[in-house]
């Protein structure tokens, strides 16, 4: 991305702060003009102070002088004070406003781009917080620099270059001819330390995320006892960040000390110029000291050249990686016109394939129907493409071939969001945000009442548990038992009350006492629904009007639970295998026997 990309598409975020801009514009002009007060205030100083020592003038007649001098430079100073405030302040009011814009932006479309768009190599989960934070953050930097470091150096080098040439050409000649070097030098600097800071800022990246790797694996390490393994792993990491800070060190006081010496340089040439033109009698003894100074004011902006070229190049590097995500307009979730109000829910699956964008296939040539207010089983062993086919139902994602239909009209046709106000989704782990246990659960339905929350968690048989809590309904979800969380999840879907309802694993984090409360209540809320049940265990599904079985992304038996036993295929096969492990036979005959004894003792 070029410079002039960048400012092409910051200049819409800027635009609503025209004012303030032009404003600090301003402000920097007027502060221009007064950073040249010094260089004349002093040569006319230095030049009276002369002509009264020639006339053997002393302190006395040069008091009115001091007072005059102390009072331009105080309140030149005085007005500085303001204008590099306000400079600075709005300069950093609009890097502010332009930075919130450009976040909230970037959330705006992550928020609205399909599934496919994160389970893209580019944008999992860190690496997109890395592209956005890292692009907002050089871009802003951008933006800080030109208002606050960039235009106010800049236009008091060229003010001051202006009054150079005004005073004397040759004098504004040695200025000029300076800055070649020094942009050279700066130029090599920036370019030497951008491959070392690259490099520093992927050590610390890899720094910080192996404290953080520590912490999450904590158990696992000390399980292992692999604690100096570890510590040898972050030791090594950080003798490099030390190797790398010190090269970036070393090449700034290289860089720096060589750009003080050409200023020197400058300095001396300018110093003689101006010395032989005072012998020569064409100009005051003053004009040293103002020469001197105007110097002083075109290398200060140079000074930061090479900073300012590094930030802008960050922005170049960083810059591309945040505007991709802002442009993947292609990746906006797909929507139709049709409303789902009056939709019954049965879904029709047509010779469906379908593959995830990593490129793994997931379903073959699949054809299935649900049908409305039924309950629907997948069943299959782990990876035969169950949870797919829910994620092509909630429209997640869209089949690659073949025809998916909602009540004889496809999918895609139909309002994204208007469907999924109708779809209930509880997975096997369900996502629990950071706040309170009512907050977690009032996601089902935002204006819910606390009496709503309160009887969804009592159907969900969660809220006698939350009452044990010392905060209740106030306490940190995120603190509650896998169990506890897997029923916020269902909690939430009984406060949404959908007519759809996809369950995939419902109660795999759940214990026995609380898999058969739940069951109960999902039995209860699945009348008169169309509901989609995907379960590795057998309890779940042997009630289902319709049981599907696939195999490897294909489908390979349906019918009922009767059915598909006496077909001694696959199902038989995973049902055997699920009796196998449950040692159903020791339980039944455990049970067998529970009840001889209960019936002698009745006998
Ligand atoms: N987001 C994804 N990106 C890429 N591949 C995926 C994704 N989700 C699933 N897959 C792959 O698709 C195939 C089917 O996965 P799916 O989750 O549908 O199986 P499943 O039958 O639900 O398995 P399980 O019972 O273990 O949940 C697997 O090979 C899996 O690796």
């Amino acid at each position: 991305m070029s410079l002039w990309e960048i400012i092409r598409r910051l200049y819409p975020y800027v635009l609503p702060h025209r004012r303030l801009v032009l404003f600090t514009l301003l402000l920097t002009l007027v502060g221009s003009l007064a950073a040249q007060v010094n260089p004349f205030v002093l040569r006319y100083t230095v030049d009276t102070v002369q002509s009264m020592l020639d006339r053997n003038q002393g302190l006395r007649q040069g008091a009115d002088l001091l007072l005059l001098v102390s009072g331009l430079l105080l309140g030149k100073e005085i007005i500085n004070t303001f204008i590099q405030f306000g400079q600075k302040f709005y300069g950093e009011k609009i890097r502010i406003s332009v930075s919130s814009t450009l976040s909230q932006d970037a959330i705006h479309k992550i928020l609205n781009y399909e599934l496919g768009f994160y389970s893209d190599s580019g944008n999992q989960t860190g690496k997109l917080q890395t592209r956005v934070d890292r692009g907002v953050e050089s871009l802003m930097k951008l933006v800080q620099n030109f208002f606050i470091d960039i235009l106010p150096l800049f236009a008091n080098a060229i003010v001051a270059l202006v009054v150079m040439f005004t005073a004397n050409v040759y004098v504004g000649l040695v200025a000029v001819a300076v800055l070649p070097v020094y942009f050279w030098i700066s130029y090599r600097q920036a370019d030497k330390l951008n491959g070392t800071r690259r490099g520093l800022r992927s050590l610390r990246e890899l720094k910080s995320q192996g404290l953080v790797n520590i912490i999450d694996s904590a158990v696992v390490i000390k399980s292992f006892v692999r604690e100096t393994y570890e510590e040898e792993k972050q030791g090594q990491l950080q003798q490099n960040l030390q190797a790398a800070q010190l090269e970036t060190r070393k090449t700034n006081f290289l860089y720096d000390g060589l750009k003080t010496f050409v200023e020197q340089v400058g300095v001396v040439f300018i110093i003689i110029l101006t010395a032989y033109l005072v012998l020569g009698g064409q100009m005051s003894i003053g004009a040293i000291m103002f020469h001197i100074l105007l110097f002083n004011n075109v290398s200060a902006p140079i000074r930061q050249l090479h900073r300012i070229y590094d930030e802008m190049n960050e922005a170049l590097t960083y810059s591309e990686g945040f505007f991709d995500i802002l442009d993947a307009d292609d990746a906006v979730e797909k929507t139709g016109p049709l409303l789902p109000d009056g939709v019954q829910g049965t879904f029709d699956l047509c010779n469906v394939d379908f593959t995830y964008p990593s490129g793994i296939q997931a379903l073959h040539d699949v054809c299935l129907t649900i049908e409305a207010g039924k309950t629907t089983a997948l069943v299959g062993l782990s990876g035969a493409g169950k949870s797919t086919i829910i994620n092509l139902l909630c429209k997640f994602y869209a089949p690659g071939r073949g025809r998916l239909l909602l009540d004889g009209q496809p999918l895609a046709a139909y309002d994204t969001h208007a469907l999924r106000h109708r779809i209930g989704l509880v997975l096997q782990k369900n996502h629990i945000f950071k706040g309170t246990i009512e907050e977690n659960i009032r996601y089902g339905l935002m204006d819910a009442t606390l009496a709503q929350i309160e009887a969804a968690a009592r159907q969900a048989y969660l809220h006698d548990q939350i009452l044990e809590l010392p905060k209740g309904y106030q306490s940190d979800a995120q603190q509650l038992s896998g169990g506890q969380q897997q029923r916020i999840a269902i909690a939430r879907l009984f406060l949404k009350n959908p007519p759809i309802i996809f369950l995939d694993e419902p109660t795999a984090s759940l214990d026995a006492i609380a898999t058969e409360q739940i069951k109960n209540s999902l039995d209860a809320i699945k009348q008169g629904r169309t509901v989609v049940i995907i379960s590795h265990s057998l309890a779940q599904i042997v009630d289902a009007d319709c049981i599907y079985v696939m195999k490897q992304g294909r489908m390979v038996e349906s019918g009922t639970h009767e059915q598909l036993y006496e077909l001694r295929g696959t199902y038989r096969e995973i049902f055997d295998a699920s009796a196998r492990s449950l040692n159903i036979e020791k339980l039944a005959k455990v049970m067998v026997d529970d009840g001889d004894e209960v019936e002698d003792t009745a006998g």
